[in-house]
């Protein structure tokens, strides 16, 4: 049965993410467009995950039996290069065949709508509500007049330059490594590294399905190359994307682990304090509290959602925001699409470094001073079904946890516990992954570490 997640459609590849219901997909898709009788073109774009351009062939294949003018990447693309073409190109939307961060036997379908943007919640109940209802219509793309392919790098590059001051970040003599971790990012951050001679070295670049035995997520534990690269080199700072280049990670000059709560503080303290820009600021449920401290303090709207982008993505087409991120490394920004972009993020950290003229350790630790310390950290546990139900269910209803008293339970999404210091816990099921999540952020890094394993063993003891 095919359902769609936190972010459009994932299955394993084979089990269920077969050719057959990748075209199920497809076609419910083409009977959305066809319904809303858009008659602009969709275009079809791909990461670098075992048989990706395959899938993305039968979409187009799909979409032109339909009689959808149709255009194919040419090659691997990130999917904020894909969003970006909808809205610059004037798309009806565009589908996206990748699985993101997920593990190397996994693949993916993301719709993004005419916007340049994750597929909102009612684009998404419709999709689902023409799955399976009409017979899937199929012709090979190449022999159609509807079909063509293309590559949009050159305006989503001339885009990202007026973005970012890449003048300045050469200046300052930057020397950057850049993991797109063997997904659609190879090629990007380094192709305006190039052209504005600032010194890089891009690692894990070829294509690898298996991803090198670690899931294409740009969390620490997956960043051990990357870290060794920047300690190794001498680096100034590491920047990784995940397999489809939405999300950011990165590690400083020492080889330190910056995650994606300490960048949204960077990049937001930027936009505002250096590039002088204001609006709405958001952030999902298991996102950092630096983020509401900054923007009370700048006097910027604050707004929490849900998981996933697709929230956020919403509120961009709703109200004037300047910044919408989440814990798990996807973060928007204003005069772009209302989506992630890891490309964008990257060079905005060097363009933020530039403009210090400061090691980025010593940038995050003046930040830390300025709004005090935060520490995080999330572990995922794979659990049955059932035990994950049980557990959520006890958790709702604890006024105690690791010896300290909650003050409040939050239900956003998932439990999260609110500390008498304003520190938390989130206990929540993915929506992509058949794993809970448990997160939490702290004022040190021991009781990070305290409260994960209290969580842990809480969990054991459901089993
Ligand atoms: O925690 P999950 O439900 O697995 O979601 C984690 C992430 O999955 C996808 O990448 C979504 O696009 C994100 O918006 C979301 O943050």
């Amino acid at each position: 049965m095919i359902k769609f997640g936190t972010d459009g459609w994932r299955a394993v590849i084979s089990k269920d993410y077969t050719f057959d219901n990748v075209k199920i997909v497809a076609q419910a898709i083409a009977d959305y467009i066809k319904e809303i009788d858009d008659k602009r073109p969709v275009l079809v774009g791909y990461d670098t995950r075992f048989m990706s351009e395959e899938y993305a062939r039968l979409c187009a294949g799909v979409l032109v039996a339909n009689g959808i003018k149709t255009y194919l990447t040419k090659k691997p693309t990130p999917t904020p290069v894909v969003s970006f073409s909808v809205k610059n190109m004037n798309l009806a939307g565009a589908i996206m065949i990748t699985a993101s961060h997920n593990p190397p036997q996994w693949n993916g379908i993301k719709f993004k709508g005419d916007y340049g943007g994750s597929a909102l919640p009612s684009i998404i109940a419709e999709i689902e509500k023409h799955l399976y209802k009409n017979e899937v219509k199929f012709v090979e793309p190449e022999n159609s007049n509807l079909f063509s392919y293309i590559d949009p790098d050159k305006e989503y590059f001339e885009h990202i330059e007026k973005l970012v001051d890449l003048n300045l970040i050469a200046k300052s003599r930057p020397f950057a490594i850049i993991d797109p971790m063997h997904g659609a990012g190879v090629g990007y951050v380094k192709t305006l590294l190039e052209k504005y001679g600032i010194k890089h070295i891009q690692i894990r670049d070829e294509r690898n399905p298996y991803f090198g035995g670690v899931n294409p997520e740009p969390i620490y534990k997956n960043l051990g190359k990357l870290i060794d690269a920047v300690v190794q080199n001498n680096a100034d700072i590491g920047l990784a994307t995940d397999g489809d280049a939405d999300r950011v990670g990165a590690v400083d000059e020492k080889g330190e682990f910056i995650d994606s709560h300490r960048i949204y503080a960077l990049l937001l303290r930027h936009l505002v304090e250096v590039k002088g820009l204001k609006g709405g600021v958001v952030k999902t449920f298991s996102t950092t509290n630096m983020v509401p401290i900054l923007a009370n303090k700048y006097g910027l709207k604050i707004y929490e959602t849900p998981i996933g982008f697709k929230y956020i993505c919403e509120l961009f087409l709703k109200e004037d925001i300047l910044i919408g991120g989440e814990e798990s490394g996807g973060i928007g920004i204003k005069n772009h699409i209302p989506e992630r972009d890891g490309i964008l993020c990257s060079l905005l950290l060097l363009e933020i470094m530039a403009y210090y003229q400061k090691p980025i350790s010593q940038i995050l630790d003046e930040l830390f001073k300025e709004i005090g310390y935060h520490y995080y950290d999330r572990v995922d546990l794979h659990l049955p079904n059932e035990i994950k139900e049980k557990t959520l269910k006890i958790i709702s209803q604890n006024t105690e946890f690791a010896g300290r008293k909650i003050k409040d339970i939050q239900t956003l999404d998932g439990y999260k516990y609110i500390f008498e210091d304003g520190s938390w816990i989130l206990f929540r099921a993915s929506g992509t992954e058949p794993v809970l999540r448990v997160y939490t952020e702290q004022f040190t890094k021991d009781e990070v570490k305290r409260l994960l394993d209290e969580a842990v063993k809480f969990i054991e003891k459901m089993k």
